[in-house]
């Protein structure tokens, strides 16, 4: 029972990692101990206990246990509405699933297939892996993440929020900061679409409205392409996550591009690079902790409309499923895995699922990308979307995404 709770803590749950052997004592002390406790609960269970006298009757309810839990699974295999959900691992704590897998290449062969998977996915899960985005180099991704995560304090610091250092003028995008003491221990950088900040025709591009705000940039030396790179990425997803869209769109049986007009021209998505450097020491006492494990991005759901992510070979990610259970995406490298946000479910009328997710502490960096689509400032959100591409149901009006947003974030979520 406890091995994989365990295994959330410890360095085995990611491969090829470096500074693997570095110094964990103290919380590997902790897992040692827990790993004694869990197996002493166990041992004193009468069922596992080889003393016991009436271990023979206690050998056939063993097997009679497993030989239903085998049963139990084989139906559940063969099943294949439930084939998306296959276990590969089970424990009491957290269980290893696989998400659907949407193929962008298959698409193009296969488009309503593709687009019923879409549906079927959106509908059930939240979530899913997108394969074959292509164009981005996930080496050159992970490059992106440490040279821009080891620069100096000062060069990062020079691009911080202004919420961080009041005298910088970025409010929106930028930089933010490890808190030492806070139990989400992170830093990230974020940046948007360059949108001509002086565009006379567009009221909407003014200063003042941090989402269209110039993005900052750390200086380069010429040894690395960071921002042509990026910039590069950021375009290859803005046309996957349209793409998934459409394939939505086509599965829901209305036009391929109902979506499009949503993100034309100056979408306000956000891209993030994101570092999740280890406590050196224990975790602070006032580290989240559920399961037994040490959480550092709180159960969330994502408030925007879409977000492709990007996890190298990094596990710690956790999906609530639908029966209540966090269960663990494997990490698949070469994959985006996309879920929907607040704002696109909203839409749906909650046909399509933004489901709650969370990050644990896994013991040594992680990185990961999220690319957090977004529509453009006056893209319609309205709800009812589904009567606005058939032209049947209860009435859609107008709401824009920007006025929307900052309507929520400063008087429902309250956090500006
Ligand atoms: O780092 C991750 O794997 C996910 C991060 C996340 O859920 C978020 O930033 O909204
Ligand atoms: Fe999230």
């Amino acid at each position: 029972m406890g091995s994989k709770k365990v295994r959330n803590y410890s360095n085995k749950g990611v491969k090829n990692i470096e500074n693997a052997d570095s110094s964990k004592t103290l919380k590997s002390q902790q897992m040692k101990k827990q790993r004694q406790d869990n197996y002493t609960k166990i041992d004193k269970s009468p069922v596992t206990n080889p003393d016991s006298s009436n271990s023979s009757v206690h050998k056939t309810f063993l097997f009679v246990v497993l030989a239903l839990l085998v049963a139990t699974t084989a139906v559940i295999l063969t099943n294949d509405n439930l084939k998306h959900f296959m276990i590969s691992e089970i424990s009491e704590e957290t269980a290893e699933f696989r998400l659907p897998i949407i193929d962008l290449d298959k698409a193009k062969v296969d488009q309503q297939a593709v687009a019923a998977q879409v549906v079927d996915a959106l509908e059930n899960i939240g979530f899913l892996y997108v394969d074959n985005i292509h164009g981005i180099d996930f080496d050159k991704l992970m490059e992106c993440c440490k040279w821009f995560f080891g620069q100096p304090k000062e060069v990062k610091e020079s691009l911080m929020r202004k919420h961080w250092k009041p005298e910088n003028q970025n409010v929106y995008r930028g930089y933010f900061p490890v808190v030492e003491g806070d139990p989400s221990r992170k830093e990230g950088f974020e940046f948007g679409r360059d949108i001509d900040p002086n565009d006379p025709n567009d009221p909407t591009v003014q200063t003042g409205n941090w989402f269209y705000e110039p993005s900052v940039w750390p200086k380069e030396n010429g040894s690395f392409p960071f921002k042509e790179l990026l910039q590069n990425y950021y375009e290859i997803l803005h046309n996957a996550s349209l793409d998934v869209l459409r394939l939505a769109a086509v599965g829901l049986g209305i036009d391929e591009h109902s979506f499009d007009p949503i993100f034309a021209d100056r979408p306000v998505t956000t891209f993030r690079l994101m570092h999740y450097p280890p406590w050196n020491d224990a975790p602070p006492a006032n580290a989240k902790i559920e399961d037994g494990k040490i959480i550092t991005t709180p159960e969330h759901s994502d408030s925007n409309f879409l977000t492709m992510l990007y996890t190298f070979h990094y596990t710690g990610l956790e999906v609530l499923t639908a029966d209540g259970k966090w269960s663990a995406p494997e990490p698949r490298p070469g994959s985006f895995v996309m879920n929907i946000g607040d704002v696109f479910s909203r839409m749906m009328g909650g046909r399509f699922k933004a489901t709650r997710h969370r990050v644990l502490d896994i013991g040594v960096d992680r990185y990961s990308v999220p690319f957090f689509f977004e529509p453009s400032y006056d893209g319609d959100i309205g709800v009812n979307f589904m009567s606005l591409a058939t032209g049947q149901g209860p009435e859609h009006k107008v709401e824009k995404y920007g006025p929307w947003m900052i309507q929520q974030v400063k008087y429902i979520k309250k956090v500006l």
